[in-house]
């Protein structure tokens, strides 16, 4: 039997990183996905491993159960509907178990915290029972789309409808619906998955790749949000590569060293982001009130990227797309963890015959 899952990337509108500190933060799901197929073997497959096959990567994983439950012994733990955190011990264990197979390039060493993620998470919802899970990603990894949290969201989806908890209706054509209960499941088991690969996670970004649309979020309470303007958004990737676990850790470091300093810039970005919300959910009936409403958000983008800066994750080529767009009079902010990746450029609805006049 095989099921196929997906899950989709976010934005951060705003709030990210303080949203670790407790801040507010706003994020939307983007229309870009990561897909996990899990199949079990047949009897006559006598197949005893389990295989992950990272298709965009090609990067090809198999362990025999047998391995992997002696390397847990004792330290694995079978229990589908009881998300539970991966140890440090642990943690270390199946790291050695990814590194010992010898197919991560070393420039892609970053993927051998999700490989390890999807380890716990494996055996944890099925425990040593061979299959074979197939992952693709239309989300580049890295670059503060969420790709960690897409890849731990279809992930846990996936282990989940077929694990014996599991409690689905069928749909039409075969689609298997998750209930509340089930979705709080996935979202629980894909923030244990973000924390072996982000470290200290907010929770955010496995949040709204679970619900979808657009959520406001903080200290782990979601409200989802209605905007009846559509707010369109350019994403530019510098293509400039980081690990959102080591800026996480940086910006933790920096609040040590000068508490009250960055509580004030924590404050300053949770009333920016419940701004944010307010003005994302206030009506705007013709176009003069929808170009207020941007021009408002420009201005909140603006202030949050300063704020972002304060923290020490902005980069050269953030800065050089700040440059670039503002002299189009567009306003910008980089989206995620920064330190490079994406970064985000309202474009006003009215853009060309406000610009042109
Ligand atoms: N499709 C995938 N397959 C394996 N690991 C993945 C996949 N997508 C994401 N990951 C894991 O997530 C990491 C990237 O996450 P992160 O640094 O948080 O950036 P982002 O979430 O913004 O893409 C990768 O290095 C890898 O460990
Ligand atoms: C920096 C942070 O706020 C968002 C990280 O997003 P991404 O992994 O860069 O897509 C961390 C978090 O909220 O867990
Ligand atoms: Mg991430």
């Amino acid at each position: 039997m095989e099921v196929r899952a997906r899950a989709p990337g976010k934005i951060i509108l705003s709030g990210e990183h303080a949203v670790v500190h407790g801040s507010t933060a706003v994020a939307a799901s983007i229309d870009l996905h990561t897909y996990v197929s899990l199949t079990f073997p047949t009897n006559s497959d006598n197949d005893d491993k389990l295989w992950l096959h990272l298709d965009d990567m090609a990067l090809h994983f198999s362990w025999p159960v047998g391995r992997i439950k002696e390397a847990l012994s004792e330290k694995g733990s079978h229990a589908p509907s009881s998300p539970k955190s991966c140890s440090a011990e642990t943690i270390n264990i199946l790291a050695a178990l990814v590194e010992e197979q010898n197919v991560i390039p070393e420039a892609n060493i970053t993927i051998g915290a999700g490989v390890t993620a999807f380890l716990w998470l494996y055996t944890c919802i099925h425990g040593y029972k061979p299959a074979m899970v197939v992952v693709a990603s239309e989300l580049p990894l890295g670059s503060g789309l969420g790709s960690s949290a897409a890849f731990s969201v279809s992930l846990a989806a996936a282990l989940l409808a077929l694990s014996d908890s599991a409690n689905l209706d069928s749909t039409q054509q075969g689609w298997l619906s998750f209930g509340e209960k089930e979705l709080e499941l996935v979202n629980k088991w894909a923030f244990e998955g973000e924390k072996i690969i982000h470290g200290k996670p907010s929770g955010i970004d496995n949040t709204v790749s679970t619900y979808g649309n657009m959520i406001k979020f903080n200290s782990g309470e979601l409200t989802r949000l209605k905007s009846n303007t559509p707010i369109k958004m350019l994403i530019t990737n510098t293509n400039v590569g980081r690990n959102t676990k080591a800026l996480v850790a940086g910006v933790s470091e920096r609040t040590v060293r000068h508490p009250t300093a960055m509580e004030a810039v924590f404050k300053a970005v949770d009333s920016i982001s419940n701004e944010v919300a307010t003005i994302i959910q206030s009506p705007a009936h013709d176009d003069i009130a929808a170009t207020e409403k941007e021009d408002k958000l420009e201005e909140l983008m603006e202030m949050n990227q300063g704020l972002l800066q304060c923290m020490g994750v902005s980069h050269a080529s953030i800065e050089t797309v700040l440059r670039t767009t503002l002299k189009y009079k567009l306003a910008s902010k980089l989206t995620g963890a920064g330190g490079g990746g994406c970064v985000l450029t309202l474009l006003p609805t009215q853009l060309f015959q406000i610009r042109k006049s």
